[in-house]
C-alpha cells in the first residue's frame, strides 16, 4: 500500500478495441533501484509477508526492523549494483519484455486481450495493476506466475495480493489463476531447447547442476509441494536432456537465515564436485523464467567463484528462458489453454494487431 501510489499505472499492450480480458504475468518484484534505501524499502515488504517469513511476528518483526533492515540491504545493494542493467533490474526487464511479447503472440492467435505484468514486492505492484485494469473496462482477469514450482511461499502470496485487492473493490472482475506448470510440456520443452543450444554451441559438461532457489525445509514437512515440484521438472528435463542420474544433481541456492532449508545447497554441491574431480560443471535455474540477482549473482558469479576455488576448471551459468521463442509460446499456450470459455476472439483492430505484430518482431523474440 505504503509504495503504490507514487509510481504511474505502467502502460498496457492492446489491440485497440477495449477488451474485456487481460493476463497479468505476475513476478516476485525487485527493488526500484540498486541502492540501500530501495532494497530496504523492497525487503521490507517482501519480508514481512508471513508467507515467506513464517515465525511468529512477535519473534520476527524485532529481528527484521533490528538487525537485518539495518544491515542487510547496503551488502544487498551492492550485489544488485554489479548486475543492474541500463534500462534497471535485469527481473523486471525481462518480466516486462514477456509481457510484451506474450500480447503479440495471443494478438497473433486472435486473442483480443491485454496483458501486463506486476510484481509482487515492489513495482509495478499487483494492487495498481488490478485498478488500472479495472479502471481500463477489463472485467476478466487471468494471473499467470513466473513461477512454474508452486510453493505457498510464491504462488500462494500472490493469491494474497489479489484477494487483498479485491476485498476492497466492489465490483469484481471474474478472476482465474494458474497455480503450477512446473511439468508443463511447453514449459520443459522451452528449457531443454536454451540448454539443448548452449550443449550445441560449447559442448557437453562434466556434470550438470540443476539450482532451484531454497525454501525452509520445514514448509516440505508441513505439505508444501515446492520440493517434489522441483524435483519433478529436473527428471523430466533430465529425460529430454538424455542424462542418467549419475549425470547430474538437483540442489537448492539462496538459503535465508539460520534454520534449515532444503538441501543439498547449491554452492556445497559446486564445492564438492570439484573436489570429486569434475573439470567442468554447467548449472541451470529452471525455477527462475527470468535471470535475476539469484542467478546472474549467486550462480553466474559466487557459485563460479566456489567452484574454481575448489579446483574446478570451467564453469558455465547457462542463461534462464528470459525472451525465448519456444517460452513465450509456451506461455501462450498455457495462457490459451487457462482462458477457454472467456470470449477473447472479438476481432481486434486490424490496423492494432499489425502494429503488436510489429513490435513483437521488432522486439526480436530470440531463435
Ligand atoms: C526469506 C525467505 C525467502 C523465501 C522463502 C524465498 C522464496 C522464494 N524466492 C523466489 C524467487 C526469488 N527470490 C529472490 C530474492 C530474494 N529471496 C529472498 C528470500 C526468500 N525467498 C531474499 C531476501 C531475496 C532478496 C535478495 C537478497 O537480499 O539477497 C529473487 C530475485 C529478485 C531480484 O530482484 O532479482 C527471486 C526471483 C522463489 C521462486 C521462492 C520460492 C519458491
Ligand atoms: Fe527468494
Ligand atoms: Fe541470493
Amino acid at each position: 500500500m505504503a509504495f503504490a501510489s507514487r509510481f504511474r499505472p505502467e502502460p498496457s499492450y492492446t489491440h485497440g478495441k477495449a477488451p474485456t480480458t487481460a493476463v497479468l504475468l505476475c513476478n516476485l518484484g525487485t527493488p526500484d533501484a540498486p541502492t540501500a534505501p530501495a532494497v530496504r524499502r523492497y525487503l521490507a515488504q517482501f519480508l514481512s509477508d508471513q508467507r515467506v517469513v513464517e515465525i511468529p511476528r512477535a519473534l520476527w518483526l524485532p529481528i527484521l526492523w533490528g538487525i537485518i533492515l539495518p544491515l542487510r540491504p547496503a551488502k544487498s545493494a551492492r550485489k544488485y549494483a554489479s548486475i543492474w542493467a541500463e534500462g534497471g533490474s535485469p527481473l523486471r526487464l525481462w518480466t516486462d519484455k514477456q509481457a510484451k511479447l506474450l500480447h503479440g503472440f495471443l494478438g497473433e492467435r486472435g486473442h483480443a486481450v491485454t496483458v501486463r505484468y506486476a510484481m509482487r514486492y515492489g513495482h509495478p505492484s499487483i494492487e495498481a495493476q488490478l485498478d488500472a485494469l479495472k479502471a481500463q473496462g477489463v472485467t476478466r482477469i487471468l494471473v499467470v506466475p513466473a513461477y512454474p514450482q508452486y510453493s505457498g511461499t510464491t504462488t500462494a502470496s500472490l493469491v494474497d495480493a489479489v484477494s487483498a485487492w479485491s476485498q476492497r473493490t466492489r465490483n469484481l472482475p471474474e478472476l482465474r489463476f494458474i497455480n503450477r506448470y512446473h511439468d508443463d510440456a511447453g514449459y520443459i520443452d522451452a528449457l531443454a531447447g536454451t540448454i539443448g543450444r548452449h550443449w550445441m554451441a560449447h559442448g557437453r559438461p562434466d556434470h550438470f547442476v540443476m539450482s532451484f532457489h531454497g525454501v525452509p525445509e520445514r514448509t516440505l514437512r508441513l505439505g508444501d509441494p515446492y520440493h517434489c515440484e522441483c524435483h519433478k521438472t529436473a527428471r523430466l528435463l533430465a529425460a529430454r536432456l538424455n542424462l542418467s542420474p549419475e549425470q547430474y544433481t538437483v540442489s537448492f541456492q539462496s538459503r535465508f537465515g539460520k534454520a534449515k532449508w532444503l538441501e543439498p545447497y547449491t554452492e556445497p554441491t559446486l564445492r564438492a564436485l570439484a573436489a570429486r574431480g569434475v573439470k567442468r560443471v554447467d548449472v541451470a535455474c529452471p525455477g527462475f523464467t527470468s535471470d535475476c540477482l539469484e542467478t546472474l549473482e549467486e550462480i553466474a558469479m559466487e557459485g563460479r567463484a566456489a567452484f574454481l576455488a575448489a579446483g574446478g576448471q570451467a564453469f558455465h551459468a547457462i542463461p534462464c528462458l528470459n525472451d525465448d521463442n519456444r517460452w513465450i509460446k509456451a506461455l501462450a499456450d498455457l495462457a490459451e489453454k487457462h482462458l477457454a470459455g472467456w470470449p477473447t476472439r472479438e476481432r481486434p483492430d486490424p490496423a492494432a494487431l499489425a502494429q503488436s505484430r510489429e513490435r513483437a518482431k521488432a522486439l526480436g523474440a530470440s531463435a
